[in-house]
């Protein structure tokens, strides 16, 4: 157990944002820590104080990829990671359905279809994840 579990605190929480489009999820690839360069996440961060889930999904796409979704359902449970906080992940949507996300602080983004999900290289609490996420497909 954890300081902040014994003390009741909950832990940080980074919200990651499983944008589907045409039957394909958006995908980003890292492009630092060196020891995540390369590998591929969701778009999204932190959770600062006073924000819920859901407007810190909207903040992200908007800091990360310049777009404005719209947050829907939680998918698969929270994903423990390494440093004491949890991956929780939301559906989204793009607001306009025609707007083209960019990669503002990434290598790249790709939107997948399902048998490329199954396949790059996911950091480890995405790939967790990786069933959840071919469902909305
Ligand atoms: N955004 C995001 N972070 C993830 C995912 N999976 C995963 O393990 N992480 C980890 C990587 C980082 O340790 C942490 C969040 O990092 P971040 O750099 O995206 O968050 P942030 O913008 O709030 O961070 P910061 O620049 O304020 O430090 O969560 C994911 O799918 N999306």
């Amino acid at each position: 157990m954890t300081t902040d579990e014994a003390a009741g605190r909950a832990a940080t929480v980074v919200v990651g944002a499983a944008v589907v489009r045409d039957g394909r999820l958006l995908a980003q690839q890292r492009a630092f820590p060196a020891e995540a360069a390369g590998l591929w996440e969701l778009p999204g961060g932190r959770v600062e104080p006073g924000e819920s889930d859901a407007e810190a999904v909207r903040r992200e796409c908007v800091e990360e990829l310049g777009v404005d979704v719209v947050v829907g359902d939680r998918v698969g449970a929270d994903v423990p990671l390494p440093n004491g906080m949890v991956l929780r992940v939301y559906a989204a949507t793009l607001r306009d359905a025609e707007a083209e996300p960019r990669a503002v602080e990434h290598r790249a983004l790709r939107w997948l279809p399902a048998a490329e999900l199954r396949e790059i290289d996911w950091l480890p609490a995405d790939r967790v994840l990786v069933p959840d996420l071919l469902a909305l497909l």
